[in-house]
């Protein structure tokens, strides 16, 4: 199956400065697929050059096979693009916008409002069809720019940052819209910053470190490559010298304690049996023993304290 998107040595230089710096990945089709890292790590650039709208300076990339620049219609009749700030025409309605843009996209007019209530429906907004998009929030425009690529019946949709501005539930929603287009047969690639939504829905991701793919992969293989063994379990304990008593525990490589008093341990491995008969023995009393698995949180700090300890 040709993979959709395949980077090779993908470079973009922007003057002196390496955006992207021969980026080798691969995205396989029906992958929720997210693209992570701190600030100015190379991200939107990489998009950008995969929809063609920036040009290599070294390097390739094909998308579902085709080469972006030089066969851009094949690329945009089977990609849909959602960017952090989705640009609709504020007089029109969303009704309006959708037309306008299904139109540009040559969809024949007999098929267009059948597919634009349709997609108006499965975002919920059909009720707001016919008000200007001036009025809408922030999550309603961005489930507006997702009935967009649902008109267009894209394959792919790559998405940058769309959680970003969104309260919790717009976000939640956004989440399961996400999910729900995946399971249909929708290549999602999205980049955010937010790891919680991003372990949520996307099957493998990609850490990015100064343009490049440091790490890619499911997050539990990365948290066995980064982080080992590594288990952090959180301890309330009263009545004993909890912190120095858990110090002392073999395993234990860190602890740190919140202002609500939990102590969050560090370990090579589960000590949960160790801690809590270390509380217990020394007459303390424990009110909460948790061990959670390494979450994409933990694999994320961890990665960026090693490249940057190593650079
Ligand atoms: N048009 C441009 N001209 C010059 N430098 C640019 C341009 N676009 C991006 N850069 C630089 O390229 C680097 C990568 O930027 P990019 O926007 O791809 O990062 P990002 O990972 O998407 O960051 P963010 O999380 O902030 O969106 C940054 O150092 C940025 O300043």
């Amino acid at each position: 199956m040709t993979p959709v998107i395949e980077a090779k040595g993908l470079t973009k230089r922007y003057g002196q400065a390496t955006a992207v710096d021969a980026l080798d990945l691969t995205i396989e089709a029906g992958e929720v697929f997210g693209l992570l890292g701190p600030n100015g790590a190379g991200k939107t650039t990489s998009i950008l050059l995969f929809l063609g709208l920036t040009e290599p300076s070294a390097g390739h990339v094909r998308v579902l096979g085709f080469d972006p620049l030089r066969e851009p219609l094949k690329v945009k009749r089977k990609v849909g693009y959602l960017p952090d700030a989705v640009g609709f025409y504020d007089h029109l309605t969303a009704r309006e916008n959708l037309t306008y843009t299904a139109r540009l996209g040559g969809i024949a007019t007999s098929e267009l409002q059948p597919r634009i209530d349709a997609a108006l429906s499965r975002v919920r907004l059909s009720d707001v069809a016919d008000r200007c998009v001036a009025t809408f929030s922030r999550g309603m425009r961005q489930r507006l720019g997702i009935a967009e690529l649902l008109v267009k019946a894209c394959e792919v949709a790559i998405l940058d940052e769309p959680t970003a501005g969104l309260d919790p539930q717009s976000t939640q929603e956004l989440l399961e819209l996400i999910g729900r287009l995946s399971r249909e047969g929708m290549t999602v690639i999205l980049s955010s910053h937010l790891l919680n939504m991003v372990e949520a829905v996307c099957s493998r991701v990609a850490l990015f470190h100064r343009g490049k793919a440091g790490l890619v992969g499911r997050v539990s293989d990365l948290a066995r490559q980064v982080l080992g063994g590594f288990r952090v379990t959180e301890v309330e304990a009263q009545g004993c010298q909890a912190e120095a008593l858990l110090g002392r525990i073999a395993g234990v490589t860190r602890i740190s304690s919140s202002a609500s008093g939990v102590l969050r341990v560090e370990a090579d491995r589960d000590l949960r049996n160790d801690i809590a008969k270390t509380i217990i023995q020394a007459g303390g009393t424990l009110s909460r023993l948790s061990s959670e698995r390494s979450s994409l949180d933990e694999v994320y700090v961890r990665y960026f304290e090693q490249v940057t300890h190593a650079a």
